[in-house]
């Protein structure tokens, strides 16, 4: 049995709710994935920091007040985020990144990352900056280095997709995808074809904790956007930056916009697409779409999300999941971690 020590850096909604499966479930990783976690670090621009060697109680970091420096109150805790302490001090195989998405230039949280693998320690995120503006960068790092560097909450949360395509549809080359790849702005559209108001619509997302930081990521399609460059060069073998990417988002659809599309048998929706060309370029592009009732993708609703891939030999895979949320995005870093544990073993082999 393997006991990984895990540091959590930002403790928002994803990583509080890591802690919560923590103190839950530790005992059944036990028996069923054949490790456990032990939480020796926390740190959070809001919350402050902590770190203890020995280990924290998980469910007690779950319950911490969300107020200024609140770690302060907890013994050895400091209320100001020492993140570069807690990354290379607290002794952590493991670091869970889960600070707010940076679609600009992706840091702090890129610098994050890689205060880690150059440390030689795993690195397992659902932070899309890092990994749309400097992927090939940090993937090469953490070979270099010898460690894991996973990111399947990046997309669509904890619905399993990047490491499903890139391992089941191997050898079954996939040549386009499009999908509903943010669940703020579907959870949106579906309350606006109910007759709720955008900016309500919005409120209630956030609330729900489903919305970026700055829910103008969202209803814009530049989170769409960050997630296309993740997958096109995942699974397309493009090269993309955020710039290849035409990207229009959903503010300018008004309830009239939506009310019409009903009455026509359609509904609009924000579709994240990338298409490899018989030349070997990629083309990208985010946009509200109006899809018709039989489309397959008109009928996902809420916060869930779906992605059709187009490959080769077995033509359309389309796989739907939740797309946003707490303990599913929470559960894309225990995913992550299962797989490094299982590429360790067998490594060991
Ligand atoms: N919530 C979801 O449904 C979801 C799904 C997939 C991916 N994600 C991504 O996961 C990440 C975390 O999401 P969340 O919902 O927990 O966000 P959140 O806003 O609830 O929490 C982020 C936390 O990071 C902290 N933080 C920000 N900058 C920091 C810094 N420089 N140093 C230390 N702490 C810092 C903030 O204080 C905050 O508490 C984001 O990048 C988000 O895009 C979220
Ligand atoms: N804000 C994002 C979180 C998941 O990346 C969304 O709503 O899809």
């Amino acid at each position: 049995m393997t006991e990984y020590k895990i540091a959590l850096v930002g403790f928002g909604g994803v990583n509080r709710a890591l802690a919560q499966l923590i103190a839950e479930r530790n005992e059944d990783w036990k028996n069923a994935l054949g490790f456990t976690l032990k939480i020796v670090g926390v740190t959070d621009l809001f919350l402050g920091s902590l770190i203890n060697r020995q280990g924290l109680d998980a469910a007690s970091l779950a319950a911490l007040p969300v107020t200024k420096g609140a770690l302060a109150n907890l013994p050895g805790g400091d209320a100001v985020a020492r993140t570069e302490a807690v990354i290379k001090d607290s002794g952590a195989d493991i670091i869970a990144e889960a600070t707010f998405t940076n679609p600009v230039d992706g840091e702090p949280a890129t610098t994050f990352c890689r205060w880690a693998l150059e440390n030689g320690q795993h690195v397992v995120t659902t932070n899309k900056g890092p990994i749309a503006l400097h992927g090939a960068a940090l993937k090469a790092l953490a070979q270099r280095n010898h460690v894991a560097f996973e990111y399947e909450g990046s997309v669509m949360s904890g619905t399993p997709v990047i490491r499903l395509a890139r391992q089941l549809l191997a050898g079954s080359s996939i040549n386009s995808f499009e999908g509903i790849l943010n669940g703020t702005s579907n959870f949106v559209l579906t309350r606006m074809e109910n007759g709720l108001g955008f900016t309500e619509a919005v409120e209630q997302a956030q609330a729900l904790g489903y919305a970026e930081a700055d829910p103008t990521a969202d209803v814009e399609g530049h989170d769409v956007r960050l997630k296309v460059v993740i997958l096109a060069n995942e699974l397309l073998d493009a090269s993309l930056t955020v710039s290849d990417v035409r990207c229009n988002g959903i503010s300018a659809l008004t309830l009239e916009d939506i009310d019409q599309a009903r009455q026509n048998n359609a509904r609009w929706k924000l579709i994240g697409a990338a298409t490899r060309h018989a030349d070997g370029s990629v083309s990208a592009s985010v946009e509200p779409r109006l899809l018709g009732n039989d489309h397959p993708l008109s009928s996902i609703g809420g916060a869930t999300n779906a992605v059709s891939f187009s490959s080769d030999l077995i033509g359309t895979v389309t796989v739907s999941g939740p797309g946003a949320g707490r303990t599913e995005t929470a559960f894309a870093l225990l995913s992550d971690i299962i797989s490094l544990h299982q590429s360790a073993a067998q490594g060991r082999e």
